[in-house]
């Protein structure tokens, strides 16, 4: 587990970092930034008492102070994949998808990647992170990158506006109607994806919105999702985060060193179309949590309704909460330890045949419905090879049938085809833009 993970305590179950995409702390930060986090820096120290603080608080702008552990800690924006898929998620997260303006082609399209590559390559850099000049508002200024990832993705429409047909991936394919779905079509798909993940607010609204700004002229903005997780440091240890419905949501996901990990979750270098070898497919819902009938539940009926216990997220079969599941585990009564129709027993990959996800979510709340319960839930992203062998099988298995989907609302949905990471001086989506 990487110092940020720590500092973050985030469970050794959350989507863990390979140890090439893992956070490091950054050496060096520019000067702009050492000056501005004096101040924040002393504050600390001296509540600690530190001489550290006590220096820094006495005045002199030009100490040198090091930023705290969740400021300096930075994911490399280039690598074989993109960042913001195995990492932790973040406290804040954006989602958004932009729609290419009228007239826009391949060219324009490639223009736009490119400044929002370089962008977010200045963003995430070690040491240095820096606001690209052109859009430079200061928001960010005094923090580190505060692991900041960007992560870029197309949209089946994409490929129509931009003479791309042929590129377009069959996993691409529309995902089909759920007979429960309320979908919200202005809130669902786009030509283009955007996740911006950070532990740090500010930097994270900061990177949304230059890339908004570079996006003028080119793409507007279609939807924007606005999430968040546990802050980095709240709990006691590293644990697994909890959703709002009170449950710790995560323990069973695919594990980077899960022997068949990358070839659930990634595009094979042998994969198809080419251009999306080492890339993912995104799933995004946006899942409204009824909570006002949740709440009317017993814990003992929630702890049923999802097949885990909600105190340490222990399956109900037994053991603790990394303990394997027993789906035929039968209680002294011959019941069922875990339901017919418990959450965890329809989405397991045993009940979907192997079905899997990698799944990385954001909570949201936006304030009270118009019925007068919260509008909050779930920014559901799962990650998967091909949707047709990950999220798809397990949704129709869910719909409708699982006990929690009573307590759901799938309220906007987007597919999206995210290609493998850059290396140096590339941008995001070059080999397809320019193959
Ligand atoms: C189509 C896939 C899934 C949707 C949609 C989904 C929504 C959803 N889930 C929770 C809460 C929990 N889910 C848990 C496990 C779990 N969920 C899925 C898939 C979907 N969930 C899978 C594949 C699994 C793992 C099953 C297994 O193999 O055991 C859990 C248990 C803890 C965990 O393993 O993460 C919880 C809790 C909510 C609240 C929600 C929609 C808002
Ligand atoms: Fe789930």
């Amino acid at each position: 587990m990487s110092t940020t993970d720590k500092a973050a305590g985030r469970g050794a179950s959350a989507p863990g970092p390979r140890q090439e995409d893992a956070p490091t702390p950054t050496a060096g930060v520019t000067r702009r930034r050492l000056l501005g986090t004096a101040g924040a820096a002393g504050a600390v120290g001296l509540v600690a008492g530190g001489g550290a603080g006590a220096a820094v608080a006495a005045g002199t702008r030009d100490d040198p102070a090091a930023l705290t552990t969740v400021g300096s800690a930075h994911v490399p924006f280039e690598g074989a994949r993109q960042a913001g898929i195995v990492q932790p998620a973040q406290a804040c997260g954006h989602l958004a998808a932009f729609d290419l303006v009228a007239g826009a082609d391949r060219r324009s399209a490639a223009a736009l990647l490119r400044r929002w590559s370089d962008a977010v390559r200045e963003m995430t850099a070690s040491g240095r992170p820096s606001t690209p000049a052109a859009y430079d508002d200061q928001v960010a200024d005094d923090a580190g990158p505060s692991s900041l990832t960007v992560t870029f993705g197309f949209g089946r429409s994409f490929f129509g506006r931009t003479g791309l047909n042929a590129e377009l991936p069959a996993a691409l394919a529309p995902l089909p109607d759920f007979p429960s779905d309320h979908l919200d079509p202005k809130r669902s798909n786009g030509d283009l994806w955007v996740q911006v993940g950070a532990d740090d607010a500010l930097v994270a609204f900061h990177a949304l919105r230059v890339l908004q700004k570079a996006a003028a002229g080119a793409a507007t903005v279609r939807w924007q999702m606005n999430g968040f997780n546990r802050t980095p440091g709240a709990t006691d240890r590293p644990r697994t985060a909890r959703n709002l419905m009170g449950q710790i949501d995560g323990t069973n996901n695919p594990k980077p060193s899960d022997a068949d990990f990358d070839r659930r979750i990634f595009v094979p270098a042998s994969g198809s179309p080419d251009w999306m070898a080492g890339g993912s497919y995104a799933v995004v819902r946006r899942i409204r949590m009824l909570l006002d009938s949740w709440d009317h539940l017993s814990v003992a009926e929630q702890e049923r309704v999802v097949g885990r216990r909600k105190s340490d997220g222990a399956p109900l079969s037994g053991g603790v909460e990394t303990t394997p599941v027993q789906l035929d585990k039968v209680n002294p009564d011959r019941s069922l330890a875990i339901a017919g129709d418990a959450h965890i027993r329809l989405a397991a990959p045993a009940s979907n045949s192997g079905a899997a996800m990698l799944r990385r979510a954001f909570s949201y709340h936006d304030g009270i419905g118009t019925d007068g319960t919260p509008d909050a839930g779930l920014l559901f992203v799962a990650w998967q090879a091909d949707p047709m062998t990950g999220f798809v099988p397990v949704q129709r298995k869910l719909d409708g049938a699982d006990g929690l989907s009573r307590f759901l609302r799938h309220e906007a949905s987007g597919l999206f085809a995210v290609p493998g990471g850059v290396g140096k001086g590339e941008y995001v989506g070059q080999r397809l833009l320019e193959g």
